[in-house]
């Protein structure tokens, strides 16, 4: 089998954007590319067919090992990376000799000196070709890079313009007149941090928007790269809340914040989820600090070489639960025994508001505590841990929906590490619905990975990108690429598989996602296409089991929630389906942290009301049922309309027992409400009387 061209286990992958496998820290990206070998071995293919036609191999160290060994390449075994002499630079003139990083995980490489970087393979060629043509080192410029489209260069280009005007028409804070200096510290709540900090940091003011401007400097000529603007705006409750727009767009800015300002021979460094936080821990601690692009949401493995020369490295994310679980993810990909995580609490705000409250930045980093975690823990060790769930209650519920308050009231929010199972009967609106539920979770930032085996991704993006714009866009065409940029924008990631899959290269995949992007949630539409291929003569659900178990271990070693959509066993018309309707085995039942089904009820008077039933939630055990109304034209879900329909359900027969005491109550209630607006309208007095929900306010739920 011929080696993949792009970078495996990428190959199963797919961004809403373009994926980007290049570093972006060099403009214009160079990609590693041998032209010889690729035009004489192998054919061009697209994504979509190396992801289907080759399965996901993933590279182990001891392959990346052994072939370093088998070319006589010297290496260091770092923490993320293996260090090798960089093959892009003339022996003589290495300014440092083990300049090339190797991705432990993905293969994928950067060369520090040059910024050439590519995956596991197109090092492979290079190895080869050096080797068989006798050369010392290879000239970058024998690397073809990706052809950009003339889009993509403009964009390029004007995003680079962008950086320079903005860069160019903001002011160094310093000079500025001093009050003027303390009204914007006093903006933004960093009053505790000098003016020599931020001029050591290169912190400038945008005026026409008050933005505090982040430089990005990077490459070998510490080149302007981008900027990140900050602005700040006051809440009622003296809380200040910030803003921030970059340039390039975020899924673009790859700046470790404040990494200009580490020596070469700095071991130590304190890992921040902003920028305003590596001023406050550099300025109390003078210790190096970078912070990271996008705060708590994603380490992206494309800095990793950057971090390589730290043998300590202390994370301090944040002051909340978030950046706690963040940290511990982050330090995985780290290498845990170089890291040591500060716990947010009381006495550990994060460090621009413990530099406010003038708390000890040493006390605090001395008192981090180590990542690498010990198999049997006493309560002495847990009992932070423990304290850190009962104070902070709500964040440990996990994200809220925006658009399905019932399910918040029942499950309290989504968490990570957990195994949902959902399912309903054939073509009962499964995909669209977790589809809206997924879409909400997203919007507020959880980053999601869907395998949708049955419906191809053009499809499911179509689906999803209606239920994001609330319409049917085939009738406001006009509006597409409004929508449609807002929706690149989340970070939102498909598999490229489609139809039966092996198990074992699904997961893989998952696997590989979560350390690329962070993934936080992945959803599988659904199990039955992973049945096919395992040994059908073993029983059924059996297989069903040992698939389900293999996603709850994933689910929890890798802090990553996963919602599985399962077909049920057995269906009947005239019954509601049932946790029993769905599991092969009892065992399996217990494996899911929560179940959800959607139930169909076929109504005359209401055809595509649903109900979702929430029938296990490990977290805290609340169960129950809703209705859902089906809004065909942006194919999403709503609590029904509170009057219209039940007052449509009186009429109708009643379900086998569904009409209870209490909603006849409020049924008559609802009819005098009806009648008492209906003489409102006739008396002129609409003020006074409550107007029923529209259509389209029921979608803007
Ligand atoms: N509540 C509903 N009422 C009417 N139509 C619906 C409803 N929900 C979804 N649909 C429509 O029904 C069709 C099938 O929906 P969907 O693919 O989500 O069902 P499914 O349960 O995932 O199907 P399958 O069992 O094949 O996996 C779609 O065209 C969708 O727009």
């Amino acid at each position: 089998m011929w080696r993949s061209l792009l970078l495996r286990g990428s190959t199963c992958l797919l961004q809403v954007a373009a994926p980007r496998f290049l570093h972006q820290s060099h403009l214009p990206s160079l990609s590693v590319r041998l032209l010889t070998q690729r035009l004489l071995h192998r054919p061009p293919c697209g994504l979509d067919l190396l992801g289907k036609e080759f399965p996901v191999s993933p590279i182990t160290i001891t392959e990346i090992k052994q072939y370093l060994r088998s070319k006589d390449i010297p290496f260091h075994d770092g923490y993320s990376c293996f260090h090798i002499p960089s093959i892009f630079v003339d022996p003589s003139a290495r300014r440092d000799s083990f300049s090339l990083f190797i991705d432990k995980t993905t293969g994928q490489f950067l060369c520090k000196d040059t910024l050439v970087e590519g995956s596991w393979e197109d090092l492979q060629d290079c190895l080869e070709v050096m080797q068989k043509e006798e050369q010392d080192f290879l000239s970058p410029h024998v690397l073809l890079g990706y052809p950009e489209s003339l889009e993509e260069q403009e964009e390029r280009e004007r995003e680079l313009r962008e950086v320079q005007r903005i860069w160019s028409s903001s002011v160094p804070l310093t000079d500025l007149p001093e009050d003027e200096v303390q009204l914007i510290k006093t903006m933004f709540q960093i009053t505790k941090v000098s003016n020599a900090t931020l001029k050591k940091f290169g912190v400038r003011l945008f005026k026409p928007t008050k933005s505090l401007v982040f430089p990005w400097f990077g490459g070998p000529d510490s080149s302007l790269k981008g900027v990140k603007l900050l602005s700040a705006q006051s809440t009622d409750t003296d809380k200040v809340t910030y803003n921030e727009a970059t340039v390039p767009k975020s899924n673009s800015y790859y700046n470790l914040f404040g990494l200009p300002l580490v020596g070469r021979m700095d071991a130590e460094v304190v890992l921040t989820g902003h920028e305003l936080d590596t001023l406050a821990v550099s300025q109390a601690t003078g210790l190096p600090s970078v912070a990271l692009p996008r705060g708590v949401s994603c380490l992206p493995p494309v800095l990793l070489p950057y971090l390589e020369q730290f043998n300590r490295v202390t994370l301090w994310l944040g002051g909340d639960i978030r950046s706690w679980e963040a940290s511990k993810i982050f330090s995985r990909k780290l290498g845990l025994r170089r890291c040591s995580l500060v716990r947010p609490g009381e006495y550990r705000p994060c460090p621009v508001e413990a530099l406010a409250q003038g708390k000890n930045f040493s006390h605090i980093i001395k008192s981090s505590i180590p990542a690498a975690h010990k198999s049997i823990v006493s309560f002495k060790q847990l009992r932070e841990d423990v304290y850190g769930e009962l104070v902070n209650t709500e964040q440990v519920a996990g994200v809220k929906w925006v658009r399905f308050q019932e399910l918040n009231r029942i499950l309290k929010g989504h968490r990570k590490g957990e195994l949902t199972v959902f399912t309903g009967p054939t073509g009962s609106g499964k995909t669209t619905f977790i589809s809206e539920v997924a879409l909400d979770l997203c919007m507020q930032g959880v980053n999601t990975l869907w395998g949708s085996f049955e419906i191809n991704n053009v499809r499911l993006a179509k689906i999803m990108l209606t239920q994001f714009a609330m319409q049917r866009l085939e009738e406001n065409l006009e509006q597409y690429d409004f929508w449609a940029d807002k929706f690149e924008e989340l970070p939102l990631y498909f598999m490229t598989f489609h139809g039966q899959q092996n198990i074992k290269t699904v997961l893989d995949t998952m696997q590989h996602a979560v350390y690329l992007y962070d993934i936080n949630h992945v959803i599988i539409d659904n199990l039955q296409f992973m049945m096919g291929q395992e040994n059908l003569s073993v029983d059924k659900f059996a297989v069903q089991d040992h698939i389900i178990g293999a996603f709850r271990k994933f689910a929890t070693n890798s802090s990553c929630h996963v919602t599985l959509v399962i077909h049920p066993r057995k269906e009947e018309d005239d019954r509601d389906l049932q946790t029993a309707s769905i599991f092969g085995s009892a065992k399996a039942s217990q494996e899911a942290d929560n179940v959800l089904i959607l139930q169909e009820k076929k109504l005359v008077t209401c055809p595509g009301r649903r109900s979702l039933q929430v029938t296990k939630n490990r977290f805290d055990g609340d169960v129950g049922i809703f209705p859902l109304d089906f809004i065909k034209s942006s194919l999403t879900f709503a609590a029904p309309i509170k009057g219209k329909h039940k007052l449509r359900k009186v009429a109708a027969k009643p379900e086998n027992g569904e009409v209870e005491g209490s909603e006849v109550a409020v049924k008559k209630e609802e009819v005098k409400k009806e009648k008492a607006e209906k003489v409102a309208k006739t008396t002129k007095t609409p003020r006074t009387i409550k107007k029923p929900a529209t259509d389209n306010e029921s979608m803007q739920k």
